[in-house]
């Protein structure tokens, strides 16, 4: 298992080292892991002047799968777009062909109390939001800012052709057989005509799998159904922009942003893992960050990239127990819990393990 670590930036390298000490503890027990380290993001930018080097390029080209803490913070506000630190993420995922990003937002029940909704409407909860990461307006053409009659217009376009959405479709779809067989389609229909035709290829696609119940949603709608009645939703597919927001407002249903990991695969399941979360700068450097989104994104990468479901699995249950003894980082602390550090939260994790 060859993995490739990109700490990048910000609270990267303090929630990274956790999950890489899960990884040597696996190492430990005999598993052939070797790791290997590169720059990404606002690092690699202060090193080479590029935020996603050429170096790094071929250390992730060469890995079987990568590991990558978060990129970004306000000191790389004013570059240029080229070298900003999320054009580094946005660039190894488009070279790597990574077009399936798997969020799972699933509640642990210790965490109930945490969510930002009340206990008894996300008990349970447990969806998995399956978002295309390689299209959409985040790489669509033409964009940029240009001079049209005298002034200065913001341009950015929505683009998806069928081939773009099969793809992600037939992901979400064979995800759901594995669950509770129902996918939902989120969209805006009623005004992008890019998202008409997800949706007719979604409709399309969804034929070839008659155990699989298809259902469409407005993008709005959805926002509002998440924190109205989250439990209705097994699998959501969406475009990479409506997915972007949607995970991080699930992911505060689960108790924090802290909590949801990420696997971002190509069509061979070689991934990249990594949380949902950024490089959350207001907390950088002070041992508060929640490392678990990290440590469950190994446990992602053991699941998809390696086939080791029984490893995942132990990582997993690692961590609910961890919860279950009342362990809790700053994010997802209770009133009156003991709050404990990101080194010492990656501790509790290991002891478990
Ligand atoms: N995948 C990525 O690398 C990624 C994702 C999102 C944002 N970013 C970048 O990160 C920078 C900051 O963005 P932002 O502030 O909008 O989003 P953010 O996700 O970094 O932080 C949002 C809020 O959540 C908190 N938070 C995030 N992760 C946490 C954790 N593990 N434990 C506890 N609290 C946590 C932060 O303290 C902050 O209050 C920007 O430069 C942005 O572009 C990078
Ligand atoms: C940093 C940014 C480019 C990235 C995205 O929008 O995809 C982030 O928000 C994420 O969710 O991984
Ligand atoms: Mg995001």
């Amino acid at each position: 298992m060859k993995i490739a670590i990109l700490a990048g930036d910000g609270i990267g390298p303090e929630i990274i080292a956790q999950a890489v000490r899960v990884l040597d503890t696996l190492k430990g027990e005999g598993l052939d892991i070797v790791l290997e380290y590169g720059l990404i993001g606002g690092c690699a930018v202060d090193a080479t002047g590029e935020p996603y080097p050429e170096m790094t390029h071929q250390l992730v080209s060469h890995a079987d799968a990568v590991l990558l803490g978060a990129v970004g913070g306000p000191q790389y506000d004013a570059l240029p777009r080229p070298q900003r630190p999320e054009k580094g993420l946005l660039s190894i995922r488009k070279s790597l062909n990574l077009f399936a990003n798997l969020r799972p937002a699933t509640l642990y029940s210790e965490l109930a109390d945490a969510s930002s909704l009340k206990r008894e409407i996300v008990t349970g909860m447990d969806i998995l939001i399956v978002r295309e990461l390689t299209g959409d307006i985040y790489f669509g053409e033409p964009r940029g800012i240009e001079m049209r009659d005298g002034q200065r217009v913001g341009v950015n376009t929505m683009v998806y052709s069928e081939a773009e959405i099969q793809r992600i479709a037939h992901v979400a779809f064979q995800a759901a057989q594995k669950r509770n067989r129902a996918v939902c389609s989120v969209d805006k229909m009623n005004v992008l005509e890019c998202t008409q035709l997800w949706r007719d290829v979604m409709e399309e696609t969804g034929k070839e799998y008659p155990d699989v119940t298809l259902s469409h949603m407005l993008v709005d709608n959805a926002a509002m159904q998440l924190v109205r009645d989250p439990r209705q939703f097994d699998v959501i597919v969406t475009g990479n922009m409506f997915g972007d927001i949607l995970s991080d407002e699930a992911s505060m249903l689960t108790g924090s942003i802290g909590m949801l990991p990420s696997a971002s695969l190509d069509s061979q399941n070689k991934g990249l893992y990594e949380p949902i979360h950024g490089s959350a700068p207001d907390i950088a450097g002070k041992n508060i960050a929640n490392p678990l989104a990290t440590i469950l994104s190994v446990a992602m990468m053991m699941r998809y990239t390696f086939n080791q479901d029984d490893v995942a699995q132990r990582i997993e249950k690692a961590v609910q127990k961890v919860l279950s003894d009342g362990l809790r980082t700053r994010d997802i602390a209770s009133h009156g819990m003991q709050v404990l550090g990101t080194k010492e939260m990656g501790d509790a994790v290991l002891t478990e393990l």
